[in-house]
């Protein structure tokens, strides 16, 4: 017998790359459990503030035209007093952190000035983004599409990178005895541009969503303010950056390009307007040529929803929020931003600065921080799918990457799917007569069939890959204790589905797991080797996630494992040169050789939290592995370097 285990890599089609996952939740479902949600959020009152002191909070309070919604109010005060916390997780950010107390104390100041001169406090006309005169959308193009306005919540944000935003805002107000020209000062704001695209009110029936479009100040700064447009505000990308475009949509007159991005999952893909591609003419027209031959849209994976923000700002607000344990965006709603809005509703220049650029902060945060949760909520759904699926063990879903949601595009099964014509027989012919726990090695199951006995007292697998293991089956005598019984009683390793950081989702360990231990089957679809060429001929598979059942003949085998339309969490296991898991052709209760059970077992001790990986090319030739081009990145120092 051989140890041919492989990678259906020996079949001559283009591989096609990643998942192409979309959640299939309905926008009915979707919406309705993100209302329960915000009907839910619990918004506790905080009783300090870094922002406001509790005096000039009341102050506020009695003064301002929001008595009505006080509960708002007090939300806004909390969310910049969660927000000023995330942004102090960061390192170097006390400086930062101290001009924000600093502006907290100017502002004040000029609230008080203000109030002391009776100046036009509170007058809502004075709500108009400071930015407005750098307005670039034409009335035209806005009543152009003003059913795509109306149709969708669109939230329109300009703003800078968030730290130096930040750092700048802040610096407004408290580079007293500086003078900053209006022109820096438009400058630093226009640096990024978003246009954030939520489903439509009518789809989400979300209240807070309702508030944003009638609520008159953010109106104003939506369609007042710096939108979009100005194509020289962001530099160009370098082409080689890009991957591919994939999809484009003209939103108030201005043409949005998705691009997916080298080396950045499709959770990552970014809108991006012309300016910011001409350098990617070759690009462009690529798009454009395949563009009418598309079959079927290559659509966000983010469920569709458009979040029109360049990568640029998409970036930075990952990187202000990433903590340890995830992407940590702070807990606003758009009552939170209006309230605050509103709290600080003081005629001067610098509190009128401070405002539009709290609405620039907060407009993508709050909209990043919705389609977080959702993203959130819907591998949550697809994880307890899955552990109803399965068991045996507990398997997590994990993405703190990127919004990429649930890779749910497979079904989620525990036992093969075979091809209508492929029976795999559940009635062994022969079985063992040990009567305790296959201690009379004659007689067993291995000995048998002229194998050595694969596990040992701990069940852990002590021969080498390649070795074909028989466990006792159902026409044994022996109990399910007994040591040569352990594929068949399923997995019971704890693992998490996770996105990598380079090569899409993964598999990482829950718990320590022993050298030798079982981890799991590799299962799918069976199919025969003709249906799977037809398949990947014509598209319907993936060669990514299928398995050749060529233990018995590496060259006329029978069948093929395929993981593309029903599989189990195995599918998600990356490539590793130095992989920490071993393949073995296992038979249990069906005893045809080209039918065995493909089983992973450690081949090290591994520690929670390790990837799990597997060499998929084990036996593949390290000069026909760089043919192909494509770059292995499982970053071990014995890399072959190339993939496939
Ligand atoms: C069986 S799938 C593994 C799950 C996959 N990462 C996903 O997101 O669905 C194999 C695919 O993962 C990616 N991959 C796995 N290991 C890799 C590696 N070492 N280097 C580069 N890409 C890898 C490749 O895109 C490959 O086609």
């Amino acid at each position: 017998m051989s140890d041919d285990l492989s990678r259906n890599s020996n079949v001559d089609y283009p591989s096609t790359s990643g998942v192409n996952a979309r959640y299939s939740n309905s926008p009915e479902t979707t919406s309705s459990i993100i209302l329960q949600d915000f009907k839910n959020k619990k918004i506790q009152k905080t009783t300090s503030s870094n922002l406001e002191t509790d005096s000039n909070l009341s102050k506020n309070k009695a003064t301002s035209s929001f008595k009505e919604k006080l509960d708002a109010f007090d939300a806004a005060i909390l969310s910049a007093d969660n927000f000023l916390k995330s942004f102090n997780k960061y390192p170097n950010n006390d400086k930062a952190m101290s001009e924000v107390v600093d502006n907290v104390d100017s502002n004040k100041n000029e609230k008080s000035r203000a109030e002391n001169n009776s100046s036009s406090s509170g007058s809502n006309s004075s709500s108009r983004c400071s930015i407005e005169t750098d307005e670039d959308i034409s009335r035209d193009n806005f009543d152009q599409n003003s059913n795509d306005f109306t149709s969708k919540t669109n939230l329109m944000a300009s703003t800078s990178k968030m730290k130096t935003l930040s750092k700048s805002l802040l610096h407004s107000n408290s580079d007293r005895g500086h003078k900053r020209s209006h022109q820096s000062d438009s400058e630093s704001e226009c640096e990024d541009t978003a246009i954030i695209i939520v489903p439509s009110v009518e789809e989400i029936v979300d209240p807070s969503y309702s508030y944003i479009v009638s609520d008159d100040k953010i109106q104003n700064f939506i369609t007042n303010g710096k939108m979009i447009g100005d194509d020289n505000i962001v530099d160009a990308y370098d082409p080689t950056e890009i991957d591919e475009i994939i999809n484009d949509e003209i939103i108030l007159g201005t043409r949005f390009y998705l691009v997916k991005w080298k080396n950045w999952s499709k959770g990552f893909n970014t809108w991006e307007r012309y300016g910011s591609l001409y350098k990617s003419q070759k690009i462009l027209l690529k798009y454009i040529e395949n563009k009418n031959k598309r079959v079927d849209g290559y659509l966000n994976p983010i469920d569709g929803t458009l979040l029109m923000m360049s990568r640029k700002m998409i970036t930075t607000l990952f990187e202000t929020f990433k903590t340890e344990s995830g992407i940590s965006l702070p807990t606003l709603l758009p009552e939170d931003i209006s309230g605050l809005y509103n709290s600080l509703d003081v005629g001067t220049m610098n509190s009128q600065k401070y405002k539009n650029r709290s609405l620039q902060y907060f407009l993508p945060t709050i909209v990043l921080g919705y389609l977080r949760q959702r993203q959130l909520f819907n591998l949550k759904q697809w994880e307890i799918e899955i552990n109803v699926v399965t068991q045996d063990n507990e398997i997590k879903v994990e993405n703190n990457m990127d919004l990429e949601g649930p890779p749910d595009s497979f079904v989620y099964i525990s036992e093969y799917v075979p091809q209508a014509d492929i029976i795999i027989s559940d009635d062994p012919p022969i079985g063992c007569h040990c009567k305790k726990n296959c201690k009379i090695p004659e007689s067993c199951c291995y000995e048998m069939t002229g194998c050595l006995k694969a596990y040992d007292k701990n069940k852990n697998i002590v021969v080498n890959p390649g070795h074909p293991v028989y466990e006792c089956n159902k026409k044994c005598k022996c109990s399910s204790a007994c040591t040569n019984r352990v594929v068949q009683l399923g997995s019971k390793v704890n693992v998490c589905i996770y996105k990598t950081r380079r090569t899409g989702w993964g598999v990482k360990s829950t718990q320590n797991i022993q050298k030798g231990q079982f981890v799991a089957r590799y299962i799918g679809e069976i199919i025969t080797v003709e249906e799977s060429e037809d398949r990947l001929r014509d598209g319907l598979s993936s060669i990514d996630y299928t398995w050749n059942l060529d233990f018995n003949d590496p060259q006329n085998y029978k069948y093929i494992i395929d993981g593309t339309h029903f599989a189990n969490f195995t599918r998600f296991i990356n490539h590793s040169c130095s992989s920490n898991l071993n393949v073995y052709a296992v038979w249990i209760n069906c005893l045809d050789r080209n039918l065995p059970q493909l089983a992973l077992f450690a081949n090290r001790d591994i520690v929670a939290g390790e990837q799990l990986t597997t060499n998929y090319f084990s036996r593949i030739d390290k000069n026909t592995l760089k043919k192909s081009g494509i770059r292995c990145r499982c970053d071990m120092k014995n890399c072959n370097g190339y993939y496939f």
